[in-house]
C-alpha cells in the first residue's frame, strides 16, 4: 500500500492477467498490532482437518469460464479461518445489525455469527442493535448469546428488528466507539452495504481498531458479484404455492387467467426463477424487459391468443415490471431509504386486461394473487439454513483475522472476502440478451414483446467485461486510482 489511511482499492497484479481485488486489513491503518494463534487450532471438531487453515494466497475467480488465451482476470479472497487471528476473546465485543427489507434466513444469518463468535473462537460479548441503523443511537441493545439464538433460526423475519432510513454516519460510530465495539456485522441489501461501506471508512479515518462487515440480504438478488443472495431461493420455493393456485384457479374457470405480482423492484429474478420451476406460467414480465400492451405483438394480443388456444393461463408479474407504462399522473414517491415507492403494476394490468376482454367481448375470468410479503416473511428452508451457516462462519473468520471492509459472498460456490465498492457499484439485473431469460422464453412460449430498437438498447447496455493486465480500472468500474503492487511468484 502506498498509503496506511489511503480509502483506494487494494489491487494486486499477479503474472498472466492475475488481478486480486483485495480487502482492507487493519494493519493497513494500524501497523503495528499484535497477532495471536488460532483458538480453532486447539479445538477438536476441528483437529481432524487436514488442512483447516485457509492458505493467505488462496483466492477465488471472479469468472469461471475463461478463454484458453485470456486473462486470468479478476480474482477474490478466499474467505476462511487464518492460521493467525488479530484479536483475543476477550477482548472481542462484537455487534450484529438487520437493515431493510426483510428476506428468508436473516435469523439463521444471526444465530450463526454468534454461535461461531462463541463457540468458535470463545467470544463472549455480543450485541444485537435494535431496529436497524438508527438502533445504534436511538434504541436499547440487545445482548445476544448462544442460548437467545438457539431455535431461531426456525422463524421467519429478525429477532433485531430492522428498519429504512436513519443512516447517520456520525451518531453510528460514535456510538461504536462509546460502547468499545469493535466487530461490526452488518447484514442487509444494497442500501446497508453502502451504509457499511461509509461507517468503515469513517472508522479507518478515526484510526479504531474496528472489523466492519457487510453481509449481503436481499430477496430481489439484485447484489452484484455473488452467485445469489440468502433467502432467495426459500422466496422462489414459496411463491411456487401462490403460482399453483393461480394455475388450479385459472385451469378451474371459463377462459381462466391466475395472475400473480411477485417483489422484484429493478430485478426479476424472483419472477424469473419461480417461473422457471413451475412450468405453469405462460408469461413472465419483469422489470428488465420492456413490454406494451396495445396492437400487434402485444401483451394483450398475445393473452387473448394463448386463452383462445389453452382455454387458460398463468401469468406471473415482477412489481417493478411495466413501471412506465401507467399514467405518468400517478405520483411517485419514495420510501425512508430513498428507494422509489413504485406504483401498483398488478392491480392496474388486472383491469386492463378485464377491460380488453370486455371491449373484445369476450368471456374470461381473472384471479389476482399478490403474496407480495408472504414470500419473505417466512423461515429459511434447508439449503439457505446452510448457506447462512457457511455465510456467517466465514464473516466471522474474516472479521477475526483483522480483514475489514468487505462483504461475505459467495462465489461459484467457494465462500470470499469482496471489497464494498464491488457490492454497491452496480445492481444485479436479468440479463435479458443472456441464455437464461431465452431459457424462459422458450419455456413460457411468450413473445420477447422487444422491437430491434429495445434489443439494440440492451446490448449497448451489457457491454463485455475485459479485465485489464495492468490492473487499472479493472472492468472500467473502478473510478478510483487502484492501489497496486505486484506479486511476482
Ligand atoms: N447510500 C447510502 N449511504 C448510507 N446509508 C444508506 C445508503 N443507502 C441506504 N442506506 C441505509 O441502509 C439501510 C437499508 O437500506 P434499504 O435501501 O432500505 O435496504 P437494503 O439494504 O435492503 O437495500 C437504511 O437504514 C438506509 O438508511
Ligand atoms: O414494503 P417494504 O418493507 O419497504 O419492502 C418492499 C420491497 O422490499 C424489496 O423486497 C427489496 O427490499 P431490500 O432492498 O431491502 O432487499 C422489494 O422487492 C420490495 O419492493
Ligand atoms: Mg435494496
Amino acid at each position: 500500500m502506498s498509503s496506511p489511511k489511503s480509502n483506494k482499492p487494494k489491487i494486486v497484479n499477479g503474472p498472466g492477467g492475475y488481478i486480486l481485488q483485495d480487502v482492507p486489513h487493519l494493519v493497513d491503518y494500524l501497523p503495528d498490532l499484535p497477532t495471536y494463534p488460532n483458538p480453532l487450532q486447539d479445538n477438536p471438531a476441528y483437529s481432524v482437518v487436514k488442512q483447516y487453515f485457509v492458505d493467505a494466497d488462496d483466492s477465488v475467480p471472479e469468472k469461471i469460464v475463461v478463454h484458453k488465451d485470456g486473462p486470468r482476470g479478476v480474482h477474490f479472497r478466499r474467505a476462511g479461518p487464518r492460521q493467525k487471528v488479530y484479536f483475543e476473546s476477550d477482548e472481542v465485543h462484537a455487534c450484529i445489525v438487520t437493515c431493510g427489507g426483510l428476506c428468508p434466513g436473516l435469523n439463521t444469518v444471526i444465530r450463526e455469527i454468534v454461535s461461531s463468535l462463541s463457540c468458535m473462537y470463545g467470544v463472549k460479548r455480543i450485541l444485537g442493535i435494535d431496529g436497524g441503523y438508527r438502533g445504534f443511537y436511538a434504541k436499547n441493545t440487545i445482548p445476544l448469546n448462544s442460548k437467545v439464538v438457539n431455535d431461531i433460526h426456525k422463524r421467519g423475519g429478525t429477532i433485531l428488528g430492522t428498519s429504512r432510513g436513519g443512516h447517520d454516519t456520525t451518531k453510528i460510530v460514535d456510538s461504536i466507539q462509546d460502547r468499545g465495539i469493535n466487530q461490526v456485522y452488518i447484514i442487509g441489501g444494497d442500501g446497508t452495504q453502502r451504509g457499511a461501506s461509509v461507517i468503515f471508512e469513517e472508522i479507518r479515518r478515526r484510526g479504531l481498531k474496528v472489523a466492519v462487515v457487510g453481509i449481503p440480504k436481499t430477496i430481489d438478488n439484485d447484489i452484484p458479484v455473488i452467485d445469489k443472495s440468502f433467502g432467495f431461493d426459500t422466496a422462489v420455493e414459496e411463491a411456487q404455492r401462490a403460482i399453483n393456485a393461480a394455475h388450479v384457479e385459472a385451469e378451474s374457470n371459463e377462459n381462466g387467467i391466475g395472475f400473480v405480482k411477485l417483489m422484484g423492484r429493478y430485478s426479476g429474478f424472483i419472477a424469473m426463477y419461480a417461473t422457471l420451476a413451475s412450468r405453469d406460467v405462460d408469461c413472465c414480465l419483469i422489470p428488465e424487459s420492456p413490454f406494451y400492451l396495445e396492437g400487434e405483438g402485444g401483451l394483450l394480443e398475445f393473452i387473448e391468443k394463448r386463452i383462445k388456444e389453452n382455454g387458460h393461463m398463468v401469468i406471473v408479474l415482477a412489481e417493478g415490471a411495466g413501471q412506465e407504462l401507467m399514467s405518468k399522473s400517478m405520483e411517485s414517491s419514495t420510501d425512508a431509504s430513498g428507494n422509489k415507492l413504485l406504483k401498483d403494476v398488478g392491480l392496474w394490468l388486472s383491469q386492463s386486461i378485464k377491460d380488453y376482454f370486455k371491449k373484445i367481448n369476450m368471456v374470461m375470468n381473472l384471479k389476482y394473487i399478490d403474496p407480495t410479503y408472504m414470500i419473505r416473511a417466512v423461515p429459511s428452508n434447508a439449503s439457505d439454513n446452510v448457506y447462512c451457516t457457511l455465510l456467517a462462519q466465514s464473516a466471522v473468520h474474516g472479521a477475526m483475522a483483522g480483514y475489514t471492509g468487505y462483504t461475505s459472498g459467495l462465489v461459484h460456490g467457494r465462500q470470499t472476502y469482496i471489497p464494498f465498492y464491488r457490492i454497491t457499484e452496480k445492481q444485479n439485473n436479468v440479463v435479458i440478451t443472456d441464455r437464461m431469460w431465452a431459457r424462459l422464453l422458450s419455456s413460457t412460449n411468450q413473445p420477447s414483446f422487444l422491437g430491434p430498437k429495445d434489443v439494440a438498447a440492451e446490448e449497448k447496455k451489457e457491454m463485455p467485461e475485459k479485465p485489464t493486465l495492468d490492473g487499472g480500472n479493472c472492468d472500467g468500474v473502478v473510478d478510483i486510482p487502484p492501489v497496486t503492487k505486484e506479486i511476482t511468484k
